[in-house]
């Protein structure tokens, strides 16, 4: 292993990045970006979709090569950033931890924490030393999870300090000079948030030093000590957080020219209209006998901690799955249950969850990828408009924000925040009258996030209704003119306008949960 001279030797568990650069074909990810990390500290790394983030997590990683010339110290241990790999990466200390957590949901959390080195009596593993072995690293780093349980029994926030505690398992016996944290929040509810943030407070102030990806500002300038933003591959600042707040690292993620969000306005729903969607006794799957209603104009927003059945109603009205009992009605007809294309052809629109694997087609062009919903509107006297389509896509591609190379760079080649602003540009494109829409910004930039409330209300301006699942109290507060809490498949609360508060969705949310 290379070693800084001593002269340069950074204090262990700092990182310092010089000059590291990274090309991809037709795009510069990272251009020249240097700054360091003093130890001990919270440290947020932010910037907008496509702003080189992952990029330069890969590098670190040794995933990415970077280009030549650049430099990376961790701790004493320094390597020239075309040089780095995954061995390289461990050995100076470097842990990871990546929005998929990486854990094995069937085992415990015994054998996802010592993997491999599971402690052997003859021939089999000695379970009571491998289950005390974890759970003493679970109460050195104060995760209060038993280490027999069974990892997908666990909360999103407990199996997110789970895979941290893996990452720092050895952290008494050798070097962790950097525990990177890839979005961590990004699919937890947002009961679970403060949580996970409290234990990684606790670890800082035990001397940890976190670097710490998010595009939510408000934990970022909440808990971190210093911030780094990157802009289209390119370093724009590295200061304080107190230095900061929400409004000055807006600006400094977007730039000068971007607005800022502002409150919705008001319900523009008309009341006296026909539903757009009418739900009745819907049961099948985790949903049970549920009953609701979106009017045209309106957003209908479904609020509830996970398992609670949000996911499952989207899916279920949209087709993806059947049902035993109920109906689903579609601009007042029934929509035979468990297809696709009635729910399309009656006007749903639908962008899931999980948009990279369920909706973004990933070795396709961006541009296909937008025009797939209505391949047909490119279709004239049987030849296709290829040169129309490429140009929607460049309009797409600037009223969504979305950075890629050219309109037809292949899906995969997109950061993943850019991937999903394109599914949503798709089915926005629409003028769907039905939206159902599944977390739509998760992953997305504060400069998008604007954006695409706006998209929204415009939709429900223009006549769509919107039925909204988002564990974004925010969101939620921001967009919808009703909420109806979701708890064990069926709604258990609904409030309207300014009974919508975020003390209401907190204490329905907790109660519901407390009655089960
Ligand atoms: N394998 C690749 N091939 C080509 N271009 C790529 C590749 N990976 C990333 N890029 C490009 O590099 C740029 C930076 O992407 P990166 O994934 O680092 O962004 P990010 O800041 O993590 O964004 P997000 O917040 O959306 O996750 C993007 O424009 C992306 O399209």
């Amino acid at each position: 292993m290379e070693r800084t001279p001593s002269s340069t030797v950074a204090p262990a568990g700092a990182l310092a990045l010089a000059g590291v650069t990274k090309t991809f074909p037709g795009m510069r990810a990272l251009d020249d970006v240097t700054f360091s990390v003093a130890p001990g500290r919270f440290h947020s790394l932010v910037g907008g979709n496509g702003s080189g983030k992952s990029t330069l997590i890969k590098i670190m990683a040794g995933v990415y090569r970077a280009d030549p010339g650049g430099t990376i110290t961790v701790g004493p241990h320094s390597r020239s950033a075309d040089g780095i790999t995954p061995a390289w990466s461990h050995q100076a200390g470097i842990r990871f931890v990546h929005q998929d957590l990486g854990l094995f949901g069937a085992l415990s959390v015994t054998e996802n924490l010592l993997g491999p080195d599971m402690p052997r009596a003859y021939r089999s593993i000695d379970w009571r030393t491998a289950h005390h072995q974890a759970q003493s690293v679970l109460d050195r780093l104060g995760v209060p999870v038993a280490a027999r349980r069974c990892v997908r029994d666990l909360r999103p926030a407990e199996a997110t300090l789970v895979a941290i505690a893996r990452g720092l398992r050895d952290a008494d016996t050798t070097e962790v000079n950097l525990l990177v944290l890839d979005e961590p929040t990004a699919r937890l509810p947002h009961t679970e948030v403060d949580e996970l943030l409290d234990r990684l407070d606790a670890l800082v102030a035990d001397g940890q030093t976190i670097l710490y990806v998010s595009h939510r500002l408000d934990e970022v300038l909440d808990h971190s000590h210093s911030v780094t933003v990157l802009r289209d591959g390119v370093h724009q600042t590295t200061q304080s957080a107190e230095c900061l707040d929400r409004r000055r690292l807006t600006r400094l993620i977007v730039g000068e020219e971007r607005g800022i969000l502002h409150k919705r306005a008001s319900a523009a729903a008309d009341g006296s209209a026909a539903p757009i969607l009418r739900v009745e006794g819907l049961t099948g799957g985790p949903l049970h006998d549920v009953d609701l209603d979106v009017r045209p104009g309106e957003i209908v927003a479904v609020a509830g901690l996970v398992g609670s059945g949000r996911t499952s109603l989207l899916e279920t009205i949209f087709g993806v799955h059947g049902y035993v009992a109920g109906r689903v009605m579609l601009g007042g007809r029934p929509i035979r249950r468990g297809r696709v294309d009635a729910a399309i052809h009656n006007g749903a629109a639908y962008v899931p969850e999980d948009r990279a694997r369920h909706s973004a087609f990933h070795s396709l062009g961006l541009e296909m990828n937008l025009s797939v919903a209505d391949l047909h509107r490119y279709l004239r006297k049987g030849v296709f408009r290829r040169r129309q389509e490429l140009r929607d896509a460049v309009s797409d591609i600037d009223r969504f924000s979305i950075r890629a190379a050219a309109p037809d760079t292949v899906m995969a080649h997109l950061s993943g925040g850019n991937q999903q602003k394109a599914v949503l540009a798709r089915w926005l494109g629409q003028d769907p009258k039905l939206l159902l829409l599944d977390e739509p910004t998760q992953g997305v930039d504060v400069g998008a996030r604007a954006e695409i409330y706006e998209q929204i209300t415009d939709a429900a301006r223009g006549g769509a209704g919107v039925l909204l699942v988002s564990s974004d109290l925010d969101e939620l507060l921001h967009l919808a003119d009703r909420v109806y809490v979701f708890d064990g498949g069926t709604p258990v609360a609904c409030a309207t306008g300014s009974d919508i508060t975020p003390e209401w969705v907190g204490h329905t949310l907790f109660n519901s949960t407390e009655d089960e």
